[in-house]
């Protein structure tokens, strides 16, 4: 497929694309499925598609972009391959063509929070099974027009092995021992790059765990974003890392003050999220081999599964 140029972004690696270059023998039950990453143009798009490569599966040379009217496509280089950024108004007919060249492909989305269930309505739309490790959105309307279309998804805010771990951990704890911090008051630090658009997906999901465990009136409002440098530093992240981590702090105190739990996950760069990708599409091309009854899926259920390397 070329589409056509309208108004191309700079194109450091501007190569014309010619799927038929990385070979196909995808089946609709390979179990190492072609991967299509929007917006391989993001951070963490851009990581998890060196990831999909690194692993050896095959990298669909197409990736939207949220760029539409007049700027159509234009080429970057992922690894070595160029791949060709589609604009919004022409991203069904690309997704035509992916389709037909790429049958079984997963598709994984890091995209921009306003933007997770137009997406997660497209690929339904279009039968292809999905990863959505995009934060924000009306998650559960994610979960429904996956469910709705029959169609498999994994929807996480969180890829990251050992911060899954946590986060299991958190869910056990709540089921076991629900009411064990009542009366406890809590406090709820995060802090990513200043461009992060949300609040973290990871914390929010963090604190619904502490609420089942009896904390009372604290709402996702009142986590605290750190987003600038200043604030940044003061909670520990290496100068270094100001434009890629994730720290968070998790601070649960008693009503008398006697007694204090602090959680941490301190996260720099995007590797272990993108890892974690790669893991979440290799399950989802299982439970589609398998015809497993269940179609939406988040992390806990991959960690469970064993299916995180
Ligand atoms: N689940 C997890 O483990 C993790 C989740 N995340 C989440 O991933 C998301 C992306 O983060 P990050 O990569 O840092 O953000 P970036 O801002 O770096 O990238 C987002 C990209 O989305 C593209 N985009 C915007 N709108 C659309 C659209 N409608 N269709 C296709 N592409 C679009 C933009 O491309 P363009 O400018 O070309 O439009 C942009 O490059 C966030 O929600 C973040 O919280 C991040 C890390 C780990
Ligand atoms: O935007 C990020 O960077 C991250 N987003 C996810 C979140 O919002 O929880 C996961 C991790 O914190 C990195």
């Amino acid at each position: 497929m070329r589409l056509q140029h309208h108004h191309p972004r700079p194109a450091p690696h501007a190569v014309a694309v010619d799927a038929a270059t990385q070979g196909n023998s995808s089946s609709s039950l390979d179990l190492r499925p072609p991967v299509m990453i929007n917006s391989c143009t993001g951070r963490m798009g851009h990581s998890a598609a060196e990831a999909v490569v690194r692993a050896g599966l095959q990298l669909v040379p197409f990736t939207l972009t949220g760029f539409s009217a007049g700027v159509a496509v234009s080429n970057i280089g992922i690894s070595g391959i160029p791949v060709e950024l589609v604009g919004k108004e022409r991203r069904q007919e690309a997704m035509d063509v992916v389709k037909d060249r790429y049958p079984g492909l997963v598709v994984v989305d890091y995209t921009m929070p306003n933007c997770v269930n137009d997406n997660a309505e497209f690929y339904a739309r279009n039968g292809v099974p999905f990863v959505m490790g995009t934060t924000g959105g009306d998650r559960a309307k994610v979960a429904a027009a996956a469910e709705a279309a029959g169609v498999y998804a994994v929807v996480a805010p969180q890829m990251g092995k050992q911060v899954v771990a946590f986060q299991a951990m958190m869910e056990v704890m709540a089921q076991q021992y629900p009411g064990v911090f009542t009366g406890y008051s809590l406090t709820v630090t995060e802090s990513h790059q200043r461009n992060k658009a949300d609040v973290s997906g990871t914390a929010k999901a963090v604190v619904a765990s502490l609420r089942q465990m009896g904390v009372e009136g604290f709402k996702d409002s009142d986590i605290r974003k750190i987003r600038d440098r200043e604030g940044q530093l003061q909670m520990g992240v290496p100068e270094d890392h100001l434009g890629g981590h994730a720290f968070h702090t998790y601070t649960l105190t008693s009503p008398d003050g006697s007694v204090q739990f602090k959680f941490k996950h301190n996260v720099v760069e995007r590797s272990i999220y993108a890892e974690g990708t790669v893991d979440a599409v290799l399950f989802l091309a299982k439970k589609r081999a398998e015809a497993a009854k269940e179609k939406v899926y988040n992390m806990v259920d991959v960690l469970l599964e064993g299916s995180l390397r």
